[in-house]
């Protein structure tokens, strides 16, 4: 690939996905342009993969022709207003702030600029992100699967429509926190049992990145999976009798909806 890749803001995500896209080889170093006004950040980088470090945002956006831009939601309208002077016809803006549209994105760097908003999720720091794509009307199919590439470095990608970005943040961009809160669960009723909580973690997150693993590759229901598990009269199905007393699925299923009308809410301000 010879496109010259920006990133603006090199917090988790930012690095995250620099760092997936260095390391499958479609990109070198040199042609990679970055800003965080953080200072260690980008000269750590430079260090281990001789990437350029730049002065400002301006600067990596006159640079690149396709442009991440991984800072916080709140400080993305003024980020995209000071770079959009530099923006070539051609770059592609990517925007991973979650809760900002692509017509926000559009009216501080121009509605014919091509834009691609995508949801990626902390598991990018291990390859294992799951990101949605979603192009503006500007974007050929061609850039598109350009944009695709670059994201698989970091795992898995779906193109949706801008409408269902809410229900993937719920789904993937946020739901890692849920998990590790489930993992966390799980670790302290094993320590409650006995084990130590080195090990606790390791079979819990083992357990949950093995079954993830098994309904992806099976293809299976989870519910026939689950099912698989509970033995007549065993040990589990007295486990999935108290989830359901609980209301387990049904917390889950609020949280994921909170965090959708949080994201929907963000869209709207
Ligand atoms: N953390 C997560 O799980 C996910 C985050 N996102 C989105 O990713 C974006 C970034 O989030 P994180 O990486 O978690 O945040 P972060 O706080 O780790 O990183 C933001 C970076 O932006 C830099 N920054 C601040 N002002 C800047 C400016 N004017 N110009 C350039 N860089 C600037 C900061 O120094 C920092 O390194 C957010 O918009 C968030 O909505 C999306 C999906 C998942
Ligand atoms: O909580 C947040 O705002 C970000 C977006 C998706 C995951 N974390």
């Amino acid at each position: 690939m010879d496109q010259r890749i920006g990133f603006i803001g090199l917090g988790n995500m930012g690095n995250a996905i620099l760092q997936g896209i260095l390391a499958s080889n479609i990109v070198s170093g040199t042609q990679m342009y970055v800003y965080d006004p953080h200072p260690d950040k980008g000269q750590m980088l430079n260090q281990n993969y001789a990437i350029n470090n730049l002065d400002s945002a301006r600067e990596v956006a006159r640079e690149s022709d396709i442009v991440f831009v991984a800072v916080k939601p709140n400080v993305i309208v003024d980020v995209l207003s000071d770079i959009q002077k530099e923006l070539k016809k051609n770059t592609i803006v990517i925007s991973i702030a979650a809760g900002v549209t692509i017509k926000t994105i559009a009216k501080c760097v121009g509605y014919e600029q091509k834009i691609v908003r995508v949801m990626p999720n902390t598991p990018a720091l291990v390859n294992a992100a799951m990101c949605s794509i979603t192009p503006n009307t500007e974007v050929t199919n061609e850039e598109l699967s350009v944009v695709q590439q670059l994201l698989n470095c970091i795992g898995e990608t779906e193109v949706v429509s801008e409408d269902l970005i809410d229900a993937v943040i719920g789904a993937s961009g946020s739901s890692p926190a849920f998990v590790f809160m489930f993992i966390e669960a799980l670790a302290d009723g094993a320590v409650k049992g006995g084990l130590s909580r080195k090990q606790a973690y390791k079979f819990a997150a083992q357990a949950v990145l093995g079954s993830a693993k098994l309904l992806l590759e099976t293809g299976k229901h989870p519910g026939e999976l689950k099912d698989m598990v509970c033995s007549p009269a065993g040990t589990t199905i007295e486990g999935v009798q108290i989830l359901e007393a609980k209301g387990f699925r049904s917390a889950v299923i609020d949280a994921v909806e909170a965090t959708i009308k949080k994201s929907q809410i963000m869209a709207k301000d």
